[in-house]
């Protein structure tokens, strides 16, 4: 029989109000060498809960979305992916073009139905331009007993060095570059300078193959917007709120929040 998901004790635990850092590892421990996922898994090093952070605007979030969340999970033998939505990317200043709440709304229907997968909206509740050096310090602070790996995609890579303290998050951190098949192979020279070779080196270990997925927030915006089908690039739930919120219907208006 498949032992529980330690993120089911957590959530007994929360929910019992007697959570204790103790009984959630112990329960992390019958898990891991409950022997259930060992063939599906690669082998973790260590008991540290992994845990993948995947950020974006998710305007809306679609399948590309969550193909890389379940290839970064299977690929690194992730305990969770958790989800941070955005609240203004910092180099996409126009910000948003649904609400942080139908936001929220559709990446809660897309997520519901999959128990490694958590919704983090600290960046929405944090507002203005989210930095993910300020996220992932304040994770590592309250989940000391984690490894933290970031899910970026190559695009995001080559802009690293723009990004807030990247030195500062590199010690933070491993990133995880999503690389997509026919793609070149991934240029991370943009890290020289920043981090030591032997570190460039375990970055590029932990590169997330996928296939190529023609599809952006953009392309589904614009779709919305001509009365164009989306089925099938986004979850039908998504479908669902877009429609019964008429979201993206008119042109976009820059900085839409709650
Ligand atoms: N089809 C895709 N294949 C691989 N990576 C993707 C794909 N779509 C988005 N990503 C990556 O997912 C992360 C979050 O993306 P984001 O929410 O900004 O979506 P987007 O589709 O790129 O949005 P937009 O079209 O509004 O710019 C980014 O790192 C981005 O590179
Ligand atoms: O911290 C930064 O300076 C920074 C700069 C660019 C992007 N990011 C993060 O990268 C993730 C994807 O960004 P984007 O622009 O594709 O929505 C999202 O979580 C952003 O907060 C972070």
């Amino acid at each position: 029989m498949r032992p529980p998901h330690p993120l089911y004790f957590r959530d007994l635990l929360d929910k019992s109000g007697q959570a204790s850092r103790r009984h959630f590892r112990f329960a992390k421990k019958i898990s891991l060498i409950g022997i259930s996922d060992k063939a599906s898994k690669p082998e973790k090093e260590s008991n540290l809960m992994r845990i993948g952070l995947f950020g974006g605007s998710f305007d809306p979030v679609h399948v590309g979305h969550l193909w890389i969340a379940e290839a970064a999970r299977e690929t690194l033998a992730l305990d969770q992916v958790r989800w941070i939505p955005t609240a203004t990317s910092p180099l996409k200043p126009a910000g948003a073009v649904a609400s942080n709440k139908d936001r929220l709304e559709m990446l809660k229907q897309a997520l519901v139905d999959n128990p490694y997968y958590e919704l983090d909206d600290r960046e929405i509740r944090r507002g203005a331009v989210s930095y993910t050096v300020d996220t992932v310090a304040e994770l590592v602070q309250e989940m000391p007993d984690s490894q933290f790996f970031m899910i970026i995609g190559s695009d995001s890579l080559a802009s690293f060095p723009l990004w807030r303290q990247p030195q500062r998050l590199l010690g933070l951190i491993t990133p995880a570059v999503v690389q997509r098949g026919g793609e070149e192979a991934i240029d991370f020279s943009v890290l020289e300078g920043l981090v030591e070779r032997d570190r460039i080196a375990e970055i590029a270990s932990h590169v997330i193959a996928m296939p190529v997925i023609e599809l952006s927030s953009s392309e589904l915006r614009e779709r919305v917007q001509q009365g164009r089908s989306i089925r099938y690039r986004t979850p039908r739930a998504v479908e669902r709120v877009i429609r019964q919120r008429g979201l993206y219907r008119s042109p976009p208006i820059a900085n839409a929040t709650d």
